[in-house]
Formats: C-alpha cells, structure tokens, sequence
C-alpha cells in the first residue's frame, strides 16, 4: 500500500488543488482520461465548455449575414471550413492538456495515475492495474458523463455525444439532436449556425423548461425559426441506412415516425461518475440521482456523519453542473485541506448559468414563478426591457432580446434576472455582483453612470423598470 498526504480523483477541477503548500509532500493524482479522448484535464478543457464556445463563436460569425441585412448591408457567408474550424480548436486544447498532464508528470512530489481507480475505503483506491493507494487526505473530483437511452443502435458510430461530435470529420448535412437542454440548444446553435440542417426533439414541450417560463418560452419560438424542432419525442432506436442512419422516433402518444440523418447527437443529460469511483460500496452517502452527499464544507458524508479529511467538489456531488461552480468549491477545498483546523464552508451565493445557443440566454437567482412561490406574487415585481427599446438595440435593429429583472416590491430586493439575446451573459453580470453584494435595485440602477448609449443600458432600464421603493436621493 503506497501512502499519500493528498490524493485526487479526477484531473478537472481536482488538478487546481495542487498548490504550493504541497511541494514538500507526497500527493496522488489519479485520472483514467476522458473516455473518447483519454486526454488529461477533465470535462470542461477537453469535451466541455471550452471547444463548446470555440465552436460557438464561427457560428455566430457565419450568421452575420441575417443580422447585417437588418440595417441595410449585404454580405454573404460563403463557407464554413469545417475542418481548419476543429483543428483551430483542438490545437489549442489538446496542446493544453498535453503540456497540463507532462507538467504533472514532471513534478517531484506528483504521481500522476493515468488509470481508472476505485475507492477501497473512504480514503484509498485501488488502481485498475491492482495498485493500492492511500491517503491523509482524499478529494473526489471524478465528474460526470453522458446519460444515454438503451435503445437499439445506440452503439452506432453515427451515434454521438459532446464526447465526440466536436471531433466529426465532416460537417453533418442533416443531424438529428435528442434533448432539450444546455447541451442540446448548444450544438443546435453551432450546427445550424454553421449550415448543416438541425432536426431537435425534446421529451416534453418547450426546450430549456427549467427557466423562467417568459424566457423558455422566448427561446423555444426563436429557436424554431432558426431550426426543426419537435416535442413530445423520443429515440426509440436508430438503423444504419448506407453511411446515414434511420433514427426512430416515438411520440408521447406511442405513433412512430422516422428520419434519414447523417449523424445523431445524444443530449439527455449527464450523470455523476459516483458509480465509477465505487462510492455506494465505500459507503459513501449518495443522492436519489447519484451524486455524493457533501457538507457545507464539501466533506463526505458517510452514514450520515462527514468523514474528516475526505471531500468531493464539482459535478460529482453539486446540483449545477458548472465549471464556475466546481471552481468555487475547487478553491473552498483547497483551503480546508491545507488549514483542517480553520475549515471554510461554501458561501450560499446566488450562481448564474448561461446556454451559449443562438440566441445566448443567461439566467440568475430565481424564476417568477419561484419569487411568487417564496413571497407572494402581490410582493413580486418584474420588468421585462426589450432589447430593442432601447438605443443600442435600435441600432442592432434587435428583434427578439429580452432582460427581465424580478424584486421585492416591498425593498427592491433583487430576486432573480433571466435574459436572452446577444451578450445575454455578460449583460446580466451587474444583477449577479448585485445580487450577491446584497444591493437593491434602485442602489443598483441609480447609484452608478451606466454608459450612454450602451448595449448594458438594458440591464439599467430592466432595473429602473421595476416598482419598488423610489430612492433617498434622485
Ligand atoms: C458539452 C459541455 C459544455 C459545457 N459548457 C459549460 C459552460 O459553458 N459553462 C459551464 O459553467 N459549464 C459547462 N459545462 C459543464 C462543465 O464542463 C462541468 O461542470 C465541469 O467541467 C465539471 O468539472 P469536474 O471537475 O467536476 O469534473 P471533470 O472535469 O469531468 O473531471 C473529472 C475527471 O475524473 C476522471 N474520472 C472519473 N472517474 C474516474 C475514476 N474512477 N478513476 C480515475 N479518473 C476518473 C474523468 O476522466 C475526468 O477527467 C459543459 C459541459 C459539457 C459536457
Ligand atoms: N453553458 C453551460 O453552462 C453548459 C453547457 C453544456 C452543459 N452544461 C451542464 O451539463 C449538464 C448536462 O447537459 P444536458 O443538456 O445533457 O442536460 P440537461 O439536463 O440540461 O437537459 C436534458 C434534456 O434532455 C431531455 N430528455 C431527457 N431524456 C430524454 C429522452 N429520452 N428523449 C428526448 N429528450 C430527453 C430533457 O427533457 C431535457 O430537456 C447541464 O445540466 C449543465 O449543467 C452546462
């Protein structure tokens, strides 16, 4: 049994809790690879948020056309190099994650295990090779992976997730996307952006349900003059058809339908490794869906009690599944485990989240219906800025941006804001700092300049919208 002061599962967000303070001692870094890819650095460098939004922006520049014939210039896009587009984005990530893992590899104190370990005991594992590891100290940072249906075919190499689809050799004419969600409303964006024909279907009607429902329902309407989409489907198996495949469809009410696509891309949700790691059986407590229970602290619980010097972060044991979010806990348990006298707990912040699709839609704090649900719908008040009422907007000649902002009426407490359009996730970055500083929609709106003529006057006029309490002082 080799022993360790700090062991890590998962190279992710588990890579930063490396620090200095460790330098003199002896730490364990396991990491089996991202399963398409085997590559080093977890989810978000290799198959996740980075080459996602590297992908987003020729996208979005393929469509300027659409947006330039609105004010009267005419420009044509007239082609979308899908190959010099992926190889600028792998270049990029793959040399980071290369450089990331031979830098681990590299350092004295680091053993890095490229293989699949499961835990043996609360804090230590066994490697897939049969090497036994333990730990002072344990972090369990093994993430998430795709959900994916068992129906027929689903193994077909035409089948893909996020894994893979950004690695395609070819841009798909015609693909199919299962799902509704961040993922799906993603690459429906990037694919329709770049010219192939999007087909989208979603269990339930609507896509992106979770969101305020003034918003869902926006971006439902926008997305389907952009691309196909269809509700109340699912895959119900898919058939090679020469080097295209049938995808079968069933509908809510058991009809079935078919559709001739080049590729699928499967959608339907992530799930956390805990069964990989081999949580339940090191008596690990788990969640309904999977994800390890964690304290304030981020500290294990087992049985009901935190197991002292054993903590989880990130996917594998959060709500959200977000990088800003494991980052924030990533830097939480970096303190515990160099002060585990002095442990820090999470502070409850509000998180926000943004779909980078076509249009962007960001989101913080709570929906309309959650506000009414919390203090009343007479206490709850809302202002929904369009984009293009606005001076900025007129000049976008904006059709469809919208910024909504909901308060307490009673103090001007901001509850929530939920955008969609261009920018939609910077602009709702002054309600998230306000939000979390605990500043009052009018202190916000009217305590600061906001630039004139601005695209961020939306977020201004939103919260000079909204009634509540006039100020002290104009
Ligand atoms: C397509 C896509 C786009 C996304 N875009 C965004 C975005 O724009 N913004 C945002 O905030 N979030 C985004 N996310 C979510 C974000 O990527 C994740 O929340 C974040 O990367 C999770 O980090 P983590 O450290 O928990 O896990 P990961 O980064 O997944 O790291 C876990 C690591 O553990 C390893 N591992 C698992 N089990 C074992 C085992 N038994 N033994 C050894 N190693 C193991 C895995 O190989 C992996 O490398 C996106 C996700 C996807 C899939
Ligand atoms: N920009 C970002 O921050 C970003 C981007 C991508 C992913 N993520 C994270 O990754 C997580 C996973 O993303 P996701 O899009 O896979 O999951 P999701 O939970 O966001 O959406 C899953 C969707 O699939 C639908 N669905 C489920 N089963 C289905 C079925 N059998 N047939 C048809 N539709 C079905 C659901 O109705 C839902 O719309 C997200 O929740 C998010 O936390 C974040």
């Amino acid at each position: 049994m080799a022993s360790y002061d700090l062991a890590i599962i998962g190279s992710g967000s588990g890579n930063s809790l490396i620090t200095p303070h460790w330098d003199n001692k002896r730490v364990a870094l396991a990491d089996k690879g991202i399963d398409a890819t085997g590559a080093f650095g977890g989810t978000c460098l290799n198959v996740g948020c980075i080459p996602t939004k590297m992908f987003v922006r020729p996208s979005a520049l393929a469509r300027i056309p659409e947006e330039a014939a609105r004010v009267g210039v005419t420009q044509q896009t007239l082609a979308a190099d899908w190959p010099a587009i992926r190889d600028r984005v792998f270049a990029r990530v793959d040399a980071i994650s290369e450089r990331g893992k031979e830098y681990r590899q590299e350092l004295e104190n680091v053993d890095l295990i490229s293989e699949k370990v499961t835990l043996t005991s609360p804090k230590s594992f066994r490697t897939e090779s049969g090497q036994d590891i333990e730990a002072e100290q344990l972090v369990i940072a093994a993430g998430s992976r795709p959900e994916l249906p068992e129906v027929p075919g689903i193994e077909l190499p035409q089948v893909h997730t996020s894994e893979t689809v950004m690695r395609l050799e070819t841009l798909p004419q015609r693909i199919l996307i299962v799902g509704g969600g961040y993922i799906a409303c993603e690459f429906a964006g990037i694919f329709s952006g770049l010219g192939s024909e999007v087909i989208q279907i979603n269990r339930s009607e609507g896509l992106m349900n979770q969101l305020d429902h003034e918003i869902s329902a926006a971006y439902s309407a926008e997305a389907q003059t952009n691309w196909t989409v269809r509700y109340e489907r699912t895959l119900g198996a898919v058939e090679p058809s020469g080097e295209k495949v049938t995808a079968h469809l069933v509908t809510s009410d058991g009809r079935a339908e078919e559709c001739e696509v080049d590729i699928v891309l499967v959608a339907i949700g992530r799930r956390p490794n805990s069964d990989l790691v081999g949580a339940e059986e090191a008596g690990l407590d788990l969640h309904p869906d999977g994800r390890i229970v964690v304290d304030e602290y981020q500290r294990v619980l087992s049985g009901g009690t935190p197991v002292e010097g054993l903590y989880a972060l990130g996917d594998i044991s959060s709500e959200p599944m977000l990088k800003h979010v494991a980052n924030y806990e990533a830097r939480v348990v970096a303190h515990n485990l160099e002060n585990p006298q002095q442990l820090q707990p999470i502070q409850n912040l509000p998180i926000p989240s943004a779909v980078f699709s076509h249009p962007e839609i960001a989101q913080v704090g709570m929906t309309e219906h959650q506000a009414a649900a919390s203090i009343g719908s007479e206490n709850v008040t809302t202002k929904t800025q369009r984009y293009g009422d606005t001076a900025y907007g007129w000049a976008m000649e904006d059709t469809y941006g919208v910024f909504k902002v909901i308060a307490d009426k009673r103090n001007g407490q901001l509850l929530g804001a939920h955008a969609m359009g261009y920018q939609a996730s910077n602009l709702i970055q002054p309600v998230v700092h306000a939000m979390s500083f605990g500043q009052d929609a009018q202190t916000v709106a009217r305590g600061q300049y906001w630039i004139h003529p601005a695209l961020m006057e939306v977020t201004e006029n939103a919260l000079l919208g909204l009634d509540v309490p006039p100020p002290a002082s104009v």
